[in-house]
């Protein structure tokens, strides 16, 4: 699962990074959604993370919805599951417009790994 994970993880990158350089370049695939999202600008990529996230949270809430006899229904768990592989990938290519990748996000999860978000919070400065 984790070299999986890994792989799928790092074509996205290397697709994204590809597409980004071709659009530094001048050459927008017609065929490339994500060269010319990328094309279009930030705003356009951060208006698609936030209908995405939207999409994630109105999917969640239907499959709560629809939950009978304690169980949830496979046709709305597909729903959002797809909603929220449409957000990762969104994320992906947020991060590839800033010269970032898959890789920067682990690292910071991996840095927070046994970390207790409470005592985190709590050990923050207070202004
Ligand atoms: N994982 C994805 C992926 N997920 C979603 N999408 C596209 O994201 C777009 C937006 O999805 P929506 O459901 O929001 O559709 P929509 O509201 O009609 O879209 P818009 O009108 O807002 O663009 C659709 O065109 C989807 O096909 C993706 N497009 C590409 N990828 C990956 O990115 C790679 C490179 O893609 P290209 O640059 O298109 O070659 C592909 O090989 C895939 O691996």
């Amino acid at each position: 699962m984790s070299n999986q994970l890994n792989q799928i993880l790092e074509v996205l990158d290397a697709t994204i990074a590809s597409r980004r350089a071709s659009v530094q370049e001048g050459n927008v695939d017609a065929l490339s959604y994500v060269a010319k999202l990328m094309k279009k600008g930030d705003d356009a990529i951060l208006k698609k993370i936030g209908e995405e996230a939207t999409e994630v949270v109105m999917a969640a809430k239907d499959s709560r919805t629809n939950v009978i006899e304690g169980r949830f229904n496979s046709e709305y768990q597909a729903k959002l599951v797809g909603e929220v592989a449409d957000l990762w990938f969104h994320s992906l290519v947020l991060l590839g417009q800033f010269d970032l990748t898959s890789k920067d996000v682990l690292g910071e999860l991996g840095r927070r790994e046994g970390m207790s978000g409470i005592v985190e919070k709590e050990s923050r400065v207070k202004e």
